[in-house]
């Protein structure tokens, strides 16, 4: 007896995608635990503990023997790794096949909780910039949170719907859309996901994906890229939707070279305007789960939209730091020679001065969560470190850095009153393995956590 009960109409049309002797390994499969893998964050390098083996088509995607407790791992917090099963790391080796450009500007439109962001940014390191958009709000607090703990800062996060992207046609080098779908590919790991599929979802979501790709597909600039995902087995949201998007837009296909050993599955899809190309990951060939890939690429003399250059920086709410107010935080932060400054709601945002262009147009049109990095605000005389400089990559050489052992580690993570011993006074950087967490103050009498309050684990 199968321990998954599958709905009869998922099961039927899949035995007649796979025919009875896959469908039979399909089942199986399904009934399988499924393998639990990391991708490590290659900017904050640690020595795992436990045995890992590589994800064949990720540098640094890992199966793990056994699933331990990521809550209960201090450097889960710190940003070192993200939790993501196999197949959706296969969007770095498309990047790298496409050679997608590293100085480019990547929009992610469906980002939430932000797995394959943390893929696009790790890719764009300090050349490149991305948008990260989630439309719905709270999901949208989780990407901001993981783009913060990945903290490369070379991310803008933001809330819109598709429809508000309108006009940045042209724009991104690559677009990305992970489409909200019926999740087929999850049934194995989310039980929800069964109990929430009927027919009538997949065509509603089949809808829903055309109207985001009717959106999507006009962002990418000429010689750019489009990348169409899901985490569905079916064709009206796959093979459908590759379909519309060779007839609604003129896009090239895109054909990725495969290992056998890796057991994707190439699907050939024929459309009017020829031959395009997706790929299939099933569970009984591949060690991950569920997933569906296809990629476009724009042909080179299509439109490309240069931002225009507008003579002084105005927005709303996010204004520009004058240059002498720039070195004076320069020196008494001791964040990089090169950096532009924002302030939001009193509070310094840092970015990378190669994206304040692009990124001071972009702020005309998209809703802005997030960006660069939350570095803090002054408090009178007083600079009050923010928790998301402690987790980014920028130097922050003038504060006091102080090693927890690991139950220290996570009593500051519980944001409990942990009092470690000889901890040095004022603002202290605290570190695990020498990865920071964040802050704590030591007024002399007391010990303050700083840990942000929505961000505490539960877990005892
Ligand atoms: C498959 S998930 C994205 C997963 C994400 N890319 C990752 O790797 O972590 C699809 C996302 O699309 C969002 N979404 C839902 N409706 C949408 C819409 N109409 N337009 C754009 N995104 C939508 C969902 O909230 C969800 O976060």
């Amino acid at each position: 007896m199968p321990k998954i009960n599958l709905p009869e109409a998922f099961e039927s049309r899949m035995k007649t995608t796979l025919g009875e002797m896959d469908f039979k390994a399909f089942r199986e499969a399904l009934d399988k635990e499924p393998r639990v893998s990391l991708r490590k964050n290659p900017y904050k390098t640690f020595e795992a503990e436990i045995a890992m083996t590589a994800v064949p088509w990720s540098s640094s995607g890992f199966f793990l023997e056994e699933r331990p407790s990521f809550t209960l791992d201090p450097l889960f917090h710190a940003g070192c790794y993200y939790v993501q099963e196999a197949s959706s790391m296969f969007i770095e080796y498309i990047l790298k096949h496409i050679q997608a450009p590293t100085d480019g500007i990547f929009l992610d439109l469906a980002a939430a909780p932000g797995g394959k962001s943390t893929i696009l940014s790790t890719y764009l390191g300090n050349d490149g910039f991305l948008v990260a958009n989630e439309v719905i709000k709270a999901r949208a607090n989780i990407l901001k949170e993981n783009i913060i703990k990945w903290g490369l800062g070379n991310t803008m996060v933001t809330q819109n719907d598709p429809e508000h992207f309108s006009a940045l046609e042209g724009f991104f080098d690559v677009v990305l859309v992970d489409a909200p779908c019926s999740g087929e590919g999850m049934f194995r790991k989310d039980p929800d996901a069964r109990s929430e599929w009927s027919e009538d979802h997949v065509n509603l979501c089949a809808l829903r994906q055309e109207r985001i790709m009717d959106q999507a597909g006009s962002l990418v600039k000429g010689g750019g890229y489009l990348i169409y995902s899901t985490c569905t087995f079916n064709e009206k949201e796959n093979e459908e939707l590759v379909r519309f998007i060779s007839s609604e837009f003129t896009y090239e296909p895109v054909r990725i070279p495969l290992d056998s050993s890796w057991g994707i599955v190439e699907s050939e899809v024929d459309t009017e305007e020829g031959k395009y190309y997706g790929y299939r990951f099933f569970p009984h060939l591949v060690e991950g789960e569920g997933f569906f890939i296809s990629v476009f690429k724009r042909p080179d003399d299509a439109y490309h939209h240069e931002p225009k250059k507008a003579k002084d920086f105005k927005h709303p709410f996010i204004k520009s730091v004058n240059k002498q107010d720039v070195q004076k935080l320069i020196q008494r932060l001791g964040i990089p020679e090169e950096s532009t400054l924002y302030t939001l709601q009193d509070s310094f945002f840092w970015l990378n001065p190669i994206f304040q262009y692009h990124f001071e147009y972009l702020t005309r049109f998209v809703n802005i969560k997030y960006f660069g990095v939350e570095l803090g605000k002054f408090n009178k005389d007083q600079f009050i470190p923010n928790h998301e400089w402690a987790l980014s990559l920028l130097p922050k050489k003038d504060f006091a850095h102080f090693e927890l052992t690991k139950e220290e580690a996570l009593g500051y993570l519980r944001k409990e009153d942990i009092q470690p011993k000889d901890l040095p006074e004022g603002w202290v950087l605290v570190t695990f393995q020498n990865m920071p967490l964040g802050w704590l103050k030591n007024l002399g009498n007391r010990v303050n956590n700083y840990y942000p309050k929505e961000w505490r684990i539960r877990m005892k």
